[in-house]
Formats: structure tokens, C-alpha cells, sequence
């Protein structure tokens, strides 16, 4: 009790003037007639008043709008309302003073809030930036994931949290290593430096991903990671896809017609006029011809004018798939069906061709076992998918070539004869470049055309020797040795005229060997090989113009009628 007498004589509470007076917040009373009772230091700093001016006056007469008459008529206190004095902000709660039950004045507590109100106001702008940039990075296919100095997670968007199949607020303050535990490596490594462009593992997917340092006052506050592409396996497929897609026509570019085939002379004439026709029809074609005769290129022309042209053209090439991969190429397969299979399984050559055609490239190097389901798909017109049990209906043009004699391969028994009756609905030969001379003059000029353009020359022809030594060669490779011949010709050549030099020694020696094997015949024999030699080469400088050719070769034109049919020679 003594010690409570001693306190109580130390501290200011017996005088309630002198602690209203020291509280820093403005205090204003009035009595139940509304005059001024209490008007603290703080108070007369704010009104720029002084006690004695104001002590015991009606406040309506002194500061109007306190609020304070209305708080003594209605006995309604008012909470929180705001006022700006000066170019300052004040909240201030006046409520009625009670006694008993009457209201016997009312008393008013102002709190500057200038600095508060400024604060809130960039408070509520830096949230509504944080909502905007939040449903940024929210709305985006690409992750972002951000940590502090200590490798503790901030910020994680939706695609992120998607990748690592977690829920974003089970991630935010945890650790990144536990969270992604190859960031060890990738993610961790806080230093000023960004890194761009790396590829990590995140559980079982590859994706490429950025890091940059979060810097603060020139300090590294932490470091925030982009990951651009969230499966990189995924992307390579569609990327496959792509290139797939690109061997559609109309798609690529890549478009042969007819046009693009040339040939002056009667035999690539003649097979133009049959794609013309064969192409409106549905039925199977095969191809046949030596190698770069050009059958792909007759198999495009014949995709390109028929009425499939805007379809989809797949070129499988049956040598060059390993035997184990071809049937699953050509007709898909489930996920699962065999070890190495990928998952979500894979769309088949077959499926991908559906509308349009399908090309399938040397097709005598087709397995047996391959023929046999070969057949089927082309007798039902529909494909089962490995590791499936259910076919598949599907509308497809089938056009196949090959350089090898398939009526002897059936006879060796390497092919099936049923499948070779069903391929070879139409057939198209076509004749070795030897056996149509005729043709050779415009295909150099093609050539020449076509490799002036893209190696920015301007080359005008060949020398005579050149043109001899082409006219008599007898062109095992075909129209593609002859395109290669003229490509090595156009990188030595740097005239206008592709001369002996810049023929390879092989063609230069070949025309030699070419010449050789005529000794060995009978003189009559040797003589008709000569001349029809003579002719061919004559009709072949000359395009097929006879009149020309008669000329060069100083015979008449009836003479070399008679010795085209001799010798049956095609025009
Ligand atoms: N008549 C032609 N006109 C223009 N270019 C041709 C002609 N014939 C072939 N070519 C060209 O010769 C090259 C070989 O042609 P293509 O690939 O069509 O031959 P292929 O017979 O299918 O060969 P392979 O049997 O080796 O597959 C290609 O670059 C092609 O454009």
C-alpha cells in the first residue's frame, strides 16, 4: 500500500489535464450545449488556437464542421471519418460523453493519416501490379519459379507447379532442392550471372530452361528460372511431325508436275500422256526403271494430277528401314507394343497418307514377311496398328517403284506374285537414259538452267567435245548421274562453256570403254551399232528434229526414216 501511496505520487495520473495534454493526438470536448470543455496541445497546434482563446466558447462559433453538435444531437458516435486540413489527412472518432442516461457532452480524437493514406494508396498499386503480373506469369505455357539468396521458393505460376504436378501452396517456402531435386545442379548455382538456354531433367522430362539473378541494390537477392519449353521430348516429336507434314504437297513447296519432268523425246512423251490418265483413277501403279531414271519423280506428277494432289504425298523407302521397324513405320503402333515403343504410341506412314498417297521406294527390297501383310492392306484397305486389335479404314492411293526385275525375284521366290499382280495394276517403265538419247540435250539444258540459278552463273553450254562425250556415254546412273556430272562441272567451271576439264576422269575413260566392246562383234554387226550410234547421237544434239538431224548426219530425210524404223528407234 505504501509503495502504491509513493508510485501514485511520482506518476501524472492525478492530473487527467496534464495527460490529455501530452497525448500527441488532438483531443477536442464540449459540453451538452456544445461548448469547448478540453482542447489539448495537440489541438492547438492543429487549429493554430490557443486554450485560453478557445476554453469554454461554442465550438460551432470557434471551428466549424467538428461534427461534434451533431454527435450531441443524435447521440450517434462518428468512427473513422476522414477530413483534410491544410494539405494534410485526419481521421477522427467523436462519440457522445454519457452519464447516466443522459448525454452530457460529446468529445473528438483526430489521427493524422497523410502518410498512411499514401501508403495504402501505393500498397493497393503494387498489389494490383502483383494480381496483373501474377496472372501473367499464371496465363503463360511457360513455368517461372523464383527463390530467394537461400534457394527458398517465392513464386511459383501455374505451368511450373503443372510441371512438378504439385499445388502451388505446397511449394512456396520450401526449398528448391526438395521440390527439384536436379536443381542442385541447375537452379541453385545464385550468382550475378544469367545462364540461357540449358537443357535439364525435371523428373522424366527434358526441357530447356533460363535462370536470371534477382539483383537488389546491386545485391543478389535471389534468382528467378524460365522454363520455355516443358517437355523438349514432346517438342521433338512435334518438330518430326512437322518435317512429316512438310513431305505433304502444297505444304513443303515441294511439287512435282509434269512440267517439272523433261523429256522432248516420243518415250517420256508417251509416259506423260499415261499419268495424265492413270492419275484421275484410284488404282495402284508401280513404277519400274533403273536407278535416277526418275520414278519418284513420275510417282510425285502422278500424286500432284490426280485428285488427291491437295493430300497428303509419304514417301517410305523400303530398303532404308531396318526389317524390325518397317511394319510398325508403315502402320503405327499402341503404346507398349514393344520394348522401345514410345509412349503415346505412333501414328503409321499409312494413317499419315490417308486422303492422299502413299510412295513406297524400292519396294523389291521389301521383307517377305512385310509382303504378305502388304497385300492385306492393299486387298481390305485397312491397316492394324501394332499392339492393337482393331483396323483401321483408310482411304490411300498406293504407288510403288522398284529398279530390280521383280518377275525374276518372283521366280527366285524373293517376291510374292500375288502382291506383284496387285502392285502392278498400271505400269509405268521408264527406259534407261541411254535408250532415249533423244532426251539428253534438253535435260543438260534443264540442268544448266536449274544450277545457273542457284550458283549465280551463266553458263551457256557445253563444248562439242562435252556434248559428244554426253550424246555417246551410256549413263548407268541415269538422269541423277547426269545432274551430279553437271553440279562437280558447274563448281570447277569459270567461263561460260563446261569444258572437257571439268568433266570427272571416269566419264572421259568411260567413253572409251564404252566404245570397246564393238570389236568384239562381226563386222555387219559392228557397222548397224555404229550407225544407229550415229543416228541416236544425231537426234539427240538435234532434239529430236529430224530435218536436223538428216542435215548432220548428210543423209536424206526418207534415208533416215527408213533407218529410225530400222533400227526402232523411239521419238
Ligand atoms: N525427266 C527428268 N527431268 C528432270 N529431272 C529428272 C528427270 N528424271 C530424273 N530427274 C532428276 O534426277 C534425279 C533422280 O530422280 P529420281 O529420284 O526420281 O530417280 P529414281 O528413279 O526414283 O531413283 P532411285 O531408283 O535411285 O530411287 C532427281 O534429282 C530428279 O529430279
Amino acid at each position: 500500500m505504501a509503495l502504491q501511496n509513493s508510485l501514485k505520487k511520482q506518476l501524472p495520473v492525478k492530473d487527467d489535464n496534464h495527460i490529455i495534454g501530452s497525448i500527441a493526438n488532438p483531443i477536442i470536448a464540449v459540453d451538452n450545449r456544445g461548448r469547448i470543455t478540453l482542447f489539448n496541445q495537440a489541438c492547438e497546434k492543429l487549429f493554430g488556437l490557443t486554450n485560453n482563446q478557445v476554453m469554454g466558447k461554442l465550438v460551432a462559433e470557434i471551428i466549424p464542421y467538428t461534427g461534434l453538435i451533431k454527435v450531441l444531437k443524435t447521440g450517434k458516435a462518428h468512427i473513422g471519418r476522414k477530413f483534410v486540413l491544410g494539405n494534410a489527412l485526419y481521421v477522427a472518432n467523436r462519440t457522445p460523453i454519457v452519464q447516466g442516461n443522459s448525454i452530457v457532452g460529446a468529445i473528438g480524437v483526430i489521427q493524422e493519416i497523410t502518410e498512411l493514406h499514401y501508403l495504402a494508396k501505393e500498397l493497393k498499386q503494387v498489389t494490383d501490379q502483383k494480381n496483373a503480373l501474377e496472372s501473367i506469369f499464371n496465363n503463360t505455357n511457360e513455368g517461372y519459379i523464383s527463390i530467394n539468396s537461400e534457394g527458398y521458393i517465392n513464386f511459383i505460376n501455374h505451368a511450373m507447379a503443372k510441371l512438378l504436378n504439385r499445388e502451388p501452396k505446397n511449394i512456396i517456402n520450401k526449398h528448391i532442392t526438395e521440390i527439384i531435386p536436379e536443381a542442385d545442379i541447375h537452379l541453385m548455382k545464385i550468382n550475378g550471372n544469367a545462364q540461357q538456354s540449358k537443357i535439364m531433367r525435371i523428373g522424366n522430362k527434358k526441357v530447356l530452361f533460363s535462370r536470371y539473378p534477382v539483383v537488389t541494390g546491386g545485391k543478389v537477392e535471389g534468382a528467378v528460372s524460365k522454363v520455355v519449353y516443358q517437355d523438349l521430348d514432346k517438342l521433338a516429336a512435334l518438330a518430326n511431325r512437322s518435317m512429316q507434314d512438310k513431305t505433304k504437297p502444297n505444304l513443303s513447296g515441294v511439287h512435282y508436275t509434269l512440267k517439272e519432268i523433261i523429256g522432248t523425246g516420243k518415250s517420256i512423251g508417251q509416259l506423260k500422256d499415261i499419268v495424265r490418265r492413270v492419275a484421275r483413277g484410284p488404282s495402284t501403279v508401280l513404277i519400274t526403271g533403273e536407278s535416277g531414271t526418275g520414278k519418284e519423280l513420275f510417282a510425285h506428277a502422278l500424286h500432284s494430277h490426280s485428285p488427291r494432289g491437295k493430300g497428303p504425298y509419304i514417301k517410305v523407302n523400303c530398303a532404308a528401314v531396318p526389317e524390325n521397324l518397317l511394319e510398325s513405320e508403315l502402320f503405327g503402333y499402341y503404346e507398349g507394343a514393344f520394348t522401345g515403343a514410345k509412349k503415346g504410341g505412333q501414328i503409321g506412314k499409312f494413317e499419315l497418307a490417308h486422303g492422299g498417297t502413299i510412295f513406297l521406294d524400292e519396294i523389291g527390297d521389301m521383307p517377305l514377311t512385310m509382303q504378305a501383310k502388304m497385300l492385306r492392306v492393299l486387298q481390305e484397305k485397312e491397316i492394324e496398328r501394332l499392339g492393337g486389335r482393331s483396323t483401321k479404314k483408310v482411304d490411300v492411293r498406293v504407288i510403288a517403284a522398284t529398279n530390280r526385275d521383280l518377275t525374276e525375284m518372283i521366280e527366285n521366290g524373293e517376291f510374292r506374285q500375288d502382291l506383284y499382280y496387285r502392285l502392278n495394276v498400271v505400269n509405268i517403265n521408264i527406259p534407261a537414259l541411254r535408250e532415249r538419247r533423244e532426251d539428253i540435250g534438253a535435260l543438260v539444258s534443264h540442268f544448266i538452267e536449274k544450277f545457273n540459278h542457284s550458283f549465280n552463273l551463266q553458263v551457256t553450254g557445253c563444248s562439242e567435245d562435252v556434248t559428244n562425250i554426253f550424246l555417246g556415254y551410256h549413263w548407268p546412273g541415269n538422269v541423277r548421274e547426269m545432274e551430279n556430272i553437271i553440279e562437280r562441272a558447274f563448281n570447277l567451271v569459270d567461263g561460260k562453256v563446261i569444258e572437257l576439264e571439268h568433266l570427272p576422269h571416269y566419264l572421259l575413260k568411260q567413253k572409251e570403254k564404252y566404245r570397246q566392246p564393238l570389236i568384239e562383234k562381226a563386222l555387219p554387226a559392228l557397222l548397224e551399232n555404229v550407225e544407229r550410234e550415229a543416228l541416236l547421237e544425231a537426234l539427240g544434239k538435234t532434239g529430236g528434229n529430224k530435218l536436223q538431224a538428216a542435215k548432220l548426219l548428210g543423209i536424206s530425210r526418207a534415208w533416215l526414216y527408213k533407218k529410225i524404223k530400222q533400227y526402232q528407234i523411239e521419238l
